[in-house]
């Protein structure tokens, strides 16, 4: 693939893999989770979430998502607990979306595809930083949150009205004092298993952490992730649609659930 990577026919998912063999390694994601072959794990732990809305920095259209960038160079904002060993700081968290609202997650349940997925970004402080705990086999946790259509979600609000401001690729503004963990279903029960980072480099360092319960989205809501441009300004304007990966082989991986 001479260009840039993305989601188009000529430099989609089913090209990745030809500057990125890791494409088809041993561990790549998303993954379909089949509930009914999951068990559960009783050594798992619940989840501990402490965000800081402080040390949200800014908010920024990167041509292949959205994404909210916090500041990580102290533990005010961390994740631990689950199946996580150690702390990891917050780093970012993204969405990724269908053009309609029968597709967009990168998860899928049963083979079910959300209209969209949220992913808080996490690295192990084990690493000096992100980008060195990025290609670790333990140096990212993400955790997974279903959208499902429904009632507005007055939480998704402050993040909506900033995407008028980054509208085009590498637009970015000030986005602040923002509680990520507001974005959170009421139940933090989790699926979990050994994944990558689902757009290149495709790094098989991600654990992953899948929320069971989605939050909602209403269908203007849904518009507003849809008028973004995966172009920067003077170019050709495509919308930023469809900028999920499929759903990867499990090759063996075991899944593992937090709840009976
Ligand atoms: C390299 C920055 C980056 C991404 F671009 C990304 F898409 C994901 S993902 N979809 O797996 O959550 C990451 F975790 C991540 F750290
Ligand atoms: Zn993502």
């Amino acid at each position: 693939m001479s260009h840039a990577w993305g989601y188009g026919p000529t430099n989609g998912p089913d090209k990745w893999g030809e500057d990125c063999p890791i494409a088809n390694g041993p561990r790549q994601s998303p993954i379909n989770i089949l509930p009914k072959e999951i068990n559960f794990d009783p050594t798992l732990k619940p989840l501990k979430i402490k965000y800081d809305p402080s040390n949200a920095k800014g908010i920024l259209n990167n041509g292949h998502s959205f994404q909210v960038d916090y500041e990580d160079d102290t533990d005010s904002s961390t994740l631990t607990g689950g199946p996580i060993s150690g702390t990891y700081r917050l780093k970012q968290f993204h969405f990724h979306w269908g053009a309609s609202d029968d597709r967009g997650s990168e998860h899928t349940v049963n083979g079910i595809k959300f209209p969209s997925e949220l992913h808080l970004v996490h690295w192990n402080t084990k690493y000096p930083s992100f980008g060195e705990a990025a290609s670790q086999p333990d140096g990212l946790a993400v955790v997974g949150v279903f959208l499902k259509i429904g009632s507005a979600n007055p939480r998704l609000q402050k993040v909506l009205d900033a995407l008028d401001a980054i509208k085009t690729k590498g637009k970015q503004t000030t986005f602040s004092n923002f509680d990520s963990k507001t974005l959170l279903p009421g139940s933090l029960d989790y699926w979990t298993y050994d994944g990558s980072l689902t757009t290149p480099p495709l790094f098989e360092s991600v654990t992953w952490i899948v929320l069971k319960e989605p939050i909602s989205v209403s269908p203007a809501q849904m518009a507003k992730f849809r008028g973004l441009l995966f172009t920067g300004d003077g170019e050709a304007p495509c919308c930023m649609v469809d900028n999920y990966r499929p759903c990867q082989a499990l090759k063996g991986r075991r899944v593992r659930a937090s709840f009976k």
